[in-house]
C-alpha cells in the first residue's frame, strides 16, 4: 500500500493499518523533499514504476486538499480502513479511502462516501448520509438522519441534533450544537450554532 502524505494524519493510519493488518506498508510519499521519515518509515518523493499496481491511501488532513489529490492521481484507492476498536453497523456503506479512526461507532443505515475522516471518538448515528471529503473530527456527534455536504468539517465534539442538513464545504466549529440546517459554504460556532463567515473554496 501506499500513503499519499507523511503527516500526523499519516501516523494514525498506519495505526489503522497495523491494528488490521491490513497490508504492508509498503511507501509513503510526500511533494516536501525535507521529509525523509515519518515514525520508522522511509519517505519518498516521486513516483516509480514500483508503485504503479500498489492501491493507495491519502493521508492528507485538509478536505480540500485530499479532493484536489484525489483527483489528480486518480490511483486504485483501497477499500475503508477501520481501526480494529471502531464500531460498524454491517448495514452501512463506506466510500474507498475512508479511514475510520479508533472509537468511533457508525450505526445502522448510514451511508458515507470516499476519501472521508471519522476520527477518534466519533458517533454517527443511524441513517446518516456523509459525502465525499468529509472530516467528522474527535468525539464529534452525528445524530440521526442528518446529512453532511461534500467536503464539510465537523469540528471536535460539535453535535449535530436529528434530521439536520449540512450544506457543501461548511466549517462547524469545535464544540458547537448544530440545530438548524446550515447552508453552504458556512462556517459555523457556538452553542446553537450561528454562521460567522463564509469559506472560500476555490476549484471544489
Ligand atoms: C485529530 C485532530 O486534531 S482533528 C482537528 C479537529 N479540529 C477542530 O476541531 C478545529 C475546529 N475549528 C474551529 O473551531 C475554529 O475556531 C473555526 C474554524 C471555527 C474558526 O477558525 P477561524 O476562521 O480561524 O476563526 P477565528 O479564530 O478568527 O474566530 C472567529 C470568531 O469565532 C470565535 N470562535 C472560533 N472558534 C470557535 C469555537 N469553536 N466555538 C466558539 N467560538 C469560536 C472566536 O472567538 C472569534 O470570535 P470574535 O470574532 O468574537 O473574536
Amino acid at each position: 500500500m501506499i500513503i499519499y502524505g507523511a503527516s500526523g494524519h499519516a501516523k494514525v493510519i498506519i495505526d489503522i493499518i497495523i491494528s488490521q493488518d491490513y497490508d504492508s506498508i509498503d511507501f509513503i510519499i510526500d511533494d516536501d523533499r525535507s521529509i525523509n521519515k515519518l515514525l520508522d518509515f522511509k519517505v519518498t518523493h516521486d513516483l516509480t514504476q514500483e508503485m504503479v499496481d500498489q492501491i493507495a491511501v491519502i493521508a492528507i488532513g485538509n478536505n480540500l486538499t485530499r479532493k484536489v489529490v484525489a483527483n489528480k492521481i486518480q490511483r486504485l484507492f483501497c477499500e475503508a480502513l477501520v481501526h480494529k476498536s471502531a464500531v460498524i453497523s454491517e448495514n452501512t456503506e463506506i466510500g474507498k479511502g475512508t479511514v475510520i479512526m479508533p472509537n468511533a461507532v457508525i450505526n445502522s443505515a448510514s451511508k458515507i462516501g470516499v476519501h472521508c475522516i471519522i476520527n477518534t471518538g466519533s458517533v454517527i448515528e443511524h441513517d446518516v448520509v456523509i459525502d465525499n471529503y468529509v472530516h467528522v473530527s474527535p468525539s464529534a456527534t452525528v445524530t440521526g438522519n442528518v446529512k453532511i455536504g461534500e467536503g464539510s468539517h465537523i469540528g471536535a465534539a460539535a453535535t449535530i441534533i436529528p434530521g439536520i442538513k449540512i450544506g457543501k464545504w461548511v466549517t462547524i466549529g469545535a464544540g458547537a450544537v448544530i440545530i438548524n440546517d446550515i447552508p453552504d459554504f458556512a462556517v459555523v460556532v457556538g452553542t446553537p450554532g450561528k454562521v460567522i463567515k463564509f469559506n472560500t473554496i476555490k476549484n471544489e
